[in-house]
Parts: C-alpha cells; sequence; structure tokens
C-alpha cells in the first residue's frame, strides 16, 4: 500500500478581477500513507485549492508536492475524487457508473473488473441498486455512487471535497460512518475538506485548520479519539473539547480575515 503526501513550499496565486488572490502560501503539510486527514477553515481559506492541487487539476504557483516521492504534475489513477455535487453520469446505471473508471484502464479482464464492481458496490451498500439509474436514487445513494467509482479504481489516496455538504443530517451520519469503515478496511490515505467541525473530528485522525488571506495552515490537531468511533463519540467530553478548539480556531482566523479587509 502507498500514498505518503509531502506538500513542501505550497502556494498559488490566482489572477484575481481586482489584483492577484494568494490562495494558499507556503503549506508545509506532511500525510503518512494511510492517514485519515480532515482540512477546515473559512469559506475562501483555500481548502479546494489544496485539494484541487493534491488531485492534480491544477499546478502550484510555487512550491512542489509529491506522492511516495515522486513530484505531481497532474492527475493519475493513484488519486480518486469526490466532490460535493457527486457527479454521476445520469445515462450509466449505478453498476456502469461504479466501472467507468475500470473500462478507461484496459488492462483489466472483464470478469475482474465485474468482480471488483460487486465488491465496491456491497462495500458501499449499492448491491440492490446495481441495476438503477441515478434519477432513480436519493442523494446519499449518488454520493455512495461517486465514492464507490472512485474507490474501484483503487486509488492510494481518496480525496473528498465537501462530499455530504448537502445531505440531511441523518445521512450525512451515514455517510461519515461508511467513510470511517471504508478507511479501516483499505487503509487508504484519506483527505476530506469540510465546512463541517463536528464532522472533521469524527473523521479525522487528524485536523488541519487553514487561515484565509493568504491561505496558511493556521494549526494542526491530533484527534486523541479512538480510531474503532461510532457516533456516540460526538456525546463525550473530549470530542465537545476537541469541537469547541478547532471552531474557535476557525472562528478567529475568520474574524481576522474579515476585520483585515
Ligand atoms: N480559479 C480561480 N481564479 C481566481 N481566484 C480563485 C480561483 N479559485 C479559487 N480562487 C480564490 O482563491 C481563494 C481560495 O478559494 P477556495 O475555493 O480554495 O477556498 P475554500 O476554502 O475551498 O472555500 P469554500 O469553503 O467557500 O469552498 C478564494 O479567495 C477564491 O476566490
Amino acid at each position: 500500500m502507498r500514498g505518503a503526501l509531502e506538500l513542501a513550499g505550497v502556494g498559488m496565486v490566482f489572477a484575481g478581477r481586482r489584483g492577484p488572490v494568494t490562495a494558499l502560501e507556503q503549506i508545509d503539510l506532511t500525510v503518512p500513507r494511510g492517514q485519515l486527514l480532515a482540512i477546515v477553515g473559512a469559506s475562501g481559506s483555500g481548502k479546494s485549492t489544496l485539494l484541487s492541487l493534491v488531485a492534480g487539476l491544477q499546478r502550484p504557483s510555487s512550491g512542489v508536492l509529491t506522492l511516495d516521492g515522486v513530484e505531481i504534475t497532474g492527475p493519475g489513477p493513484d488519486r480518486g475524487c469526490v466532490v460535493q455535487s457527486g457527479a454521476v453520469y445520469p445515462w450509466r446505471t449505478v453498476e456502469r457508473n461504479v466501472g467507468f473508471g475500470l473500462e478507461l484502464l484496459r488492462r483489466l479482464p472483464r470478469a475482474e473488473r465485474a468482480e471488483r464492481v460487486a465488491w465496491y458496490l456491497a462495500e458501499t451498500g449499492l448491491s440492490h441498486l446495481a441495476h438503477a439509474l441515478p434519477k432513480q436514487l436519493s442523494g446519499g445513494q449518488r454520493q455512495r455512487v461517486a465514492i464507490a467509482r472512485a474507490l474501484a479504481c483503487e486509488p492510494d489516496v481518496l480525496l473528498l471535497d465537501e462530499p455530504f455538504g448537502a445531505l440531511d443530517v441523518q445521512t450525512k451520519e451515514d455517510m461519515q460512518l461508511l467513510v470511517r469503515r471504508i478507511w479501516a478496511d483499505t487503509g487508504k490515505t484519506v483527505l476530506i475538506v469540510t465546512h463541517d467541525v463536528e464532522e472533521a473530528i469524527f473523521l479525522g485522525q487528524r485536523v488541519v485548520v487553514l487561515a484565509s488571506d493568504p491561505g496558511r495552515v493556521a494549526s494542526d490537531v491530533t484527534v486523541d479519539l479512538p480510531d474503532d468511533r461510532d457516533l456516540t463519540v460526538k456525546r463525550t467530553p473530549k470530542f465537545i473539547e476537541l469541537r469547541a478548539t478547532i471552531e474557535d480556531l476557525v472562528r478567529t482566523y475568520h474574524q481576522k480575515h474579515v476585520a483585515a479587509r
């Protein structure tokens, strides 16, 4: 299993309408293989930009990102992405959505492809919907399809950008449990960007808080909770204390950002 990430001096400057916008400045981050890292921060702190650099969808203005020692210069099958909108193909059944990336990896024999798709459908609780079309699914089921599709290519790193932002609380919690289980079952490196501090703590072994203007690492918090968690952990004193600490950090850096405007 691979999946060790290293960001060294990473910066990203965009050409904004009123001059350059520094979305990220001097980000140094080491993510060991198999770590589940959550990234939080106020709106505009560069969370999505950071994830898209790891995905290889954009190149940084400065610094270097590496995966297992190899510089990231573009997207690759070693990284699987899931975004908020789920982006499933409406004309493909659930099964064919999940198998989409595998069809591109032609080297896999058909029987093996089918076996892999069946495994990830089961892992994400979608087996009974294999022949359904996306329009017949709920929002949570559609996100399961997006996750299963990303996993089916067996990436070393799973990148999740606000994947549950549009879901109701119960569905969101089901999905959080799903991510924890997938992580425990596969041992992949997982990076998740979220606005939701509770979600970040429940999911993460570690939470990185980004500050805005410019986007930079404000705090790096180890989540000292058992790896074997269920939803009741959210009611424990340790969880509540961590939540207050991280929410205060996000608020402080957001307020500084507003005051500086
Ligand atoms: N393509 C772009 N062109 C110009 N500016 C951009 C571009 N992409 C992002 N930005 C700017 O970079 C900063 C960081 O944006 P980013 O979307 O990464 O933040 P975020 O923390 O993910 O925000 P949100 O939580 O609202 O999604 C913002 O000021 C944004 O306006």
